[in-house]
């Protein structure tokens, strides 16, 4: 269980976010939406710890993992060091089942430039639930995909939360996908932002 009770956030003199209360259990998946600039990527960081400097407090589990837009993988480390590198305690062969689970079985030589933009993208999904997080964080996960890789890759993301059951939380545009992927949405309004009745 995820408990977050923001009661402000300012960014000097202004104000973005108001009081901003939910939780989420394990194996919810919460979608957050809102318009550009509304205050989404704000609350995700502090959610994650990565912005302390807000009103409130958050209480999270210390298994956690986050998915950027973009994959932000070792350049220089084969893909089953991308997974070692970053999760201490995972064996060579957990770290080979984590790849095989994604679609990149005997890819673990592979040098991340050496693998597609897709493959790219489903090792940072391997790497992220290599941790078993329990806590789990994306920001625009399927933004500039094509419809076709978005696809896959959501269906990916739907199997791999099934069976990890994380609490997750997921910054979204698109409706469609909030829709598909989420338990419950979120929907962040007005300024200083709050979370929609
Ligand atoms: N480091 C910062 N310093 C000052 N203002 C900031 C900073 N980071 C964000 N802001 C402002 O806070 C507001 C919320 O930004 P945030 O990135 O959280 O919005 P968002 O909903 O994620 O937007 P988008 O959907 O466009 O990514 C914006 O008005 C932004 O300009």
């Amino acid at each position: 269980m995820i408990r977050v009770d923001i009661a402000g956030k300012h960014f000097g003199d202004v104000q973005v976010l108001g009081r901003v209360r939910f939780d989420i259990a394990s194996g919810e998946t919460v979608a957050l939406v809102g318009p550009s600039g509304i205050g989404k990527s704000t609350v995700l960081r502090i959610v994650a710890g990565i912005d302390t400097r807000f009103q409130g407090h958050v209480e999270r589990p210390e298994a956690m993992a986050i998915v950027f837009q973009e994959p932000t993988l070792l350049a220089w480390r084969s893909a089953r060091d991308n997974l070692l590198l970053t999760q201490p305690g995972l064996t060579p062969e957990g770290a080979d089942r984590a790849l095989a689970k994604v679609g990149l079985e005997g890819r673990g030589e592979a040098f991340p430039l050496q693998l597609s933009l897709g493959q790219q993208r489903r090792l940072s999904l391997a790497r992220a639930f290599a941790g078993k997080p329990e806590l789990l964080i994306m920001d625009e996960p399927f933004v500039s995909l094509d419809p076709e890789m978005a696809e896959q890759m959501m269906g990916l993301t739907e199997t791999l939360i099934a069976e990890a059951r994380p609490a997750t939380l997921f910054v979204t545009h698109a409706t469609a996908e909030a829709e598909r992927l989420a338990t419950r949405i979120l929907h962040l309004e007005g300024r200083p932002a709050t979370l929609r009745a």
